[in-house]
C-alpha cells in the first residue's frame, strides 16, 4: 500500500497571513487524518514563513498517523527533530532563502556530511529519507550514507507529464528500481497532483509514500478537504 502524507505547509501560510490562529493548523492536520490521510508532513523553514517550530511541538503528541518532518539539516533543525522524534525525517538540500525545494541532494559530493547527520537520526530510532533527483547514482550514495529511504523529487515528472507521460516517468522507474534493488524504501513528492499521481503509482506501485501539499490544498478549495483526500487516495489504487 502506498501511503498518502498530506503536507500542511500551505495551511500554515494561510494562518500566518493574519497573525491569528485561523485556520488552526493542528485541527486541519487531525481532520486530514480523520478524512483518510496516512500521515502528515511539515517542512519548517528557517524563517518560519509557514510551519513554525511551535507547530511541530504541538502536532507531535496529537497526531495518530505518521509524522514526517522535512528540511535542511542545520543545527537548529537537527535539534528540533531529535527533540520531537517524528516517525520520519526527510533531508532536503534547500538553502534558507529558497522559495521552495528545487533539487535533490548531490549525495556523492555530500556523502560525509549526510552520513554524519543520518547517523544521529538513525541512532535516535527515527526513520530517515533523503530527497534526491531520479538518478540511480544519487540513490546509491544515499543508501551508502545510511538512509532508510529516498524521496524522489518529482517536479520534473510533473512538468513533463502533460507533454509525454512515458518519457516523464522513465527516469523515475529506473531510480525506483535501483532503490528496490538496494533494499531501501521509496518515497516521492513535489508537484504531485490529481492529474499526474495515478500514472506515477501505476508505473511504480512499490512506492511506500507520497507527500503532497500544494496541489492537494489547492484542490480542497473546490472539492473540500474530505473529498480531496479521498480522490488522492483513489489515485493510489
Ligand atoms: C521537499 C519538498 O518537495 C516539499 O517540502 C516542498 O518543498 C514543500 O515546501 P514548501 O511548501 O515550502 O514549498
Ligand atoms: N515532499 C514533498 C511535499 O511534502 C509536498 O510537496 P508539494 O506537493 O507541496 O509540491
Amino acid at each position: 500500500m502506498t501511503k498518502l502524507s498530506v503536507n500542511i505547509n500551505k495551511i500554515a501560510t494561510l494562518r500566518n497571513a493574519r497573525g491569528g490562529n485561523v485556520p488552526d493548523v493542528v485541527k486541519v492536520a487531525l481532520d486530514c487524518e480523520s478524512f483518510g490521510a496516512d500521515g502528515i508532513t511539515v517542512h519548517p523553514r528557517p524563517d518560519e514563513r509557514h510551519i513554525r517550530h511551535s507547530d511541530v511541538y504541538a502536532l507531535r503528541p496529537l497526531l495518530r498517523t505518521e509524522f514526517n518532518i522535512e528540511g535542511y539539516p542545520s543545527p537548529e533543525f537537527i535539534d528540533l527533530v531529535l527533540k520531537v522524534k517524528p516517525h520520519q525525517v526527510t533531508l532536503v538540500p534547500d538553502d534558507p532563502s529558497q522559495l521552495t525545494s528545487n533539487s535533490g541532494w548531490d549525495t556523492k559530493a555530500n556523502l560525509e556530511f549526510l552520513t554524519e547527520v543520518l547517523d544521529q537520526f538513525n541512532s535516535a530510532g527515527i526513520r530517515t529519507s533523503v530527497f534526491v533527483a531520479a538518478d540511480s547514482e544519487m540513490v546509491e550514495y544515499a543508501a551508502k550514507a545510511g538512509a532508510d529511504r529516498v524521496e524522489l523529487y518529482t517536479e520534473p515528472y510533473a512538468t513533463n507529464y502533460p507533454k509525454n507521460p512515458e518519457a516523464a516517468i522513465a527516469p523515475f522507474i529506473e531510480a525506483a528500481k535501483t532503490a528496490r534493488k538496494l533494499g531501501i524504501g521509496l518515497n516521492a513528492g513535489h508537484d504531485l497532483s490529481l492529474v499526474n499521481l495515478n500514472y506515477f503509482y501505476k508505473n511504480i506501485p512499490w512506492v511506500d509514500e507520497v507527500s503532497i501539499g500544494h496541489a492537494l490544498i489547492s484542490d480542497a478549495l473546490y472539492l473540500g478537504l474530505e473529498r480531496t483526500i479521498q480522490e488522492y487516495k483513489n489515485c493510489l489504487r
